[in-house]
């Protein structure tokens, strides 16, 4: 008797229609803005062994005795002062601009959208895109710059559902598009248009990017020569405005050494030498979330203007905008070569 006379012990699963699909994929935010679902998000976030680099014999002490104690009250009132009636700015942009993807690549792919912390989760989606049939998935994190603690993170999550699976979907990912000049482009023109609406004319822009461990870069993380490059590159397109320009890192967390300068330090030293009008963009960032909206557009207010300055504006992200739009659809598209 030889292989192909053996009855198989069970029925063939069905042959999978072989779809494609991508998964967009942003950083996570609480599912509510209050103490118990951002204590969860931080939890989940803050354990990310790429996220915080310290040994978890260590780190996890002082996560559950002080940080899960104390810093979920506080987060809880930042989140509620930029809570839309849809959601979480971050994760409703991110459904918006899945859906605008959904709508510009047709029936030929099916697009979803997933949080890397919180809900809906990269396993959840993963599984929904394979239901509908999905043999191909394109991973896509929103992350322009690349960094070990959100695009990698991205990967080990999508490896972990996989490594479940006896049949798997086969994955690509978004590389990094710091430098892209779809990327550059699009901010260059986004952020034109929004200088020309301003009641004011800056004198400095400044260019925050979040912030990461010094140690990383040390490490050899790209993402400190990522966000200089992306810097760079879109001064470079907006040398005609006369702005001066200033790149800072943002959202510093813990004692150790972050990556400078501060944006708050920045803010707080361009007011004192006597700049008055400035206004601020976070190009790192592909939506608004609590990082740009309360970190950025509010307290960055009152840093600027309790220092001396008097006119300032907080510019949006690319968000579901067209030249956002625009550029996702070209960098998605190219990803999807021989795939659609
Ligand atoms: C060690 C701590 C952190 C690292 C490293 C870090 C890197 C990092 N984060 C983003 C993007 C976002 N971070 C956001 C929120 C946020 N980040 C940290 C800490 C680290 N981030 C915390 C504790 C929080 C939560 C809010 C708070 O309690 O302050 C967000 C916004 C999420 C939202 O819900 O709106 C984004 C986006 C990048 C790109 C990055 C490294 C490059
Ligand atoms: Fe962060
Ligand atoms: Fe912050």
């Amino acid at each position: 008797m030889t292989w192909q006379d053996q009855k198989l012990p069970h029925d063939h699963p069905p042959v999978k229609s072989g779809k494609v699909g991508v998964l967009v994929v942003n950083l996570g935010t609480p599912d509510a803005p209050e103490k118990g679902p951002v204590k969860r998000y931080l939890a989940e976030f803050l354990s990310d062994r790429r996220v915080v680099e310290i040994p978890a014999i260590a780190w996890q002490p002082i996560l559950r005795g002080i940080i899960l104690n104390t810093r979920p009250k506080k987060s809880a009132h930042a989140y509620s002062q930029v809570w839309t009636e849809e959601g979480s700015p971050l994760a409703v942009i991110t459904r918006k601009q899945a859906e605008a993807m959904q709508a510009r690549l047709g029936d030929g792919v099916i697009v979803d959208w997933a949080m890397r912390y919180g809900t809906p989760s990269i396993p959840e989606r993963m599984q929904a895109l394979m239901d509908k049939g999905c043999e191909r998935i394109l991973l896509a994190p929103l992350y322009p710059q690349y960094s070990g603690a959100t695009s990698a993170t991205v990967v080990d999550k999508a490896a972990d559902k996989l490594r479940e699976m006896r049949w798997q979907a086969s994955l690509r990912t978004l590389p990094p598009y710091h430098d892209d000049p779809a990327y550059i482009d699009a901010l260059a023109l986004d952020l034109t248009r929004q200088l020309d609406a301003l009641e004011f004319e800056p004198e400095v822009l400044l260019l925050s990017f979040h912030g990461m461990p010094q140690r990383t870069l040390e490490l050899g993380d790209p993402y400190h020569c990522h966000c200089h490059k992306t810097s760079r590159l879109l001064q470079e397109k907006l040398a005609g405005t006369g702005l001066r320009f200033r790149t800072t890192f943002q959202s510093r967390f813990g004692p150790a050494k972050w990556l400078e300068p501060a944006t708050d330090a920045v803010l707080e030293e361009e007011a004192k030498a006597g700049t008055k009008r400035l206004a601020i963009a976070a190009p790192g960032f592909s939506a608004d979330c609590l990082e740009t909206l309360e970190e950025l557009a509010i307290q960055g207010k009152e840093q600027f203007t309790e220092a001396g300055g008097e006119q300032f504006a907080a510019l949006s992200c690319l968000n579901a905008s067209d030249a956002g739009l625009d550029m996702l659809e070209h960098i998605l598209r190219r990803e999807l070569s021989g795939w659609i």
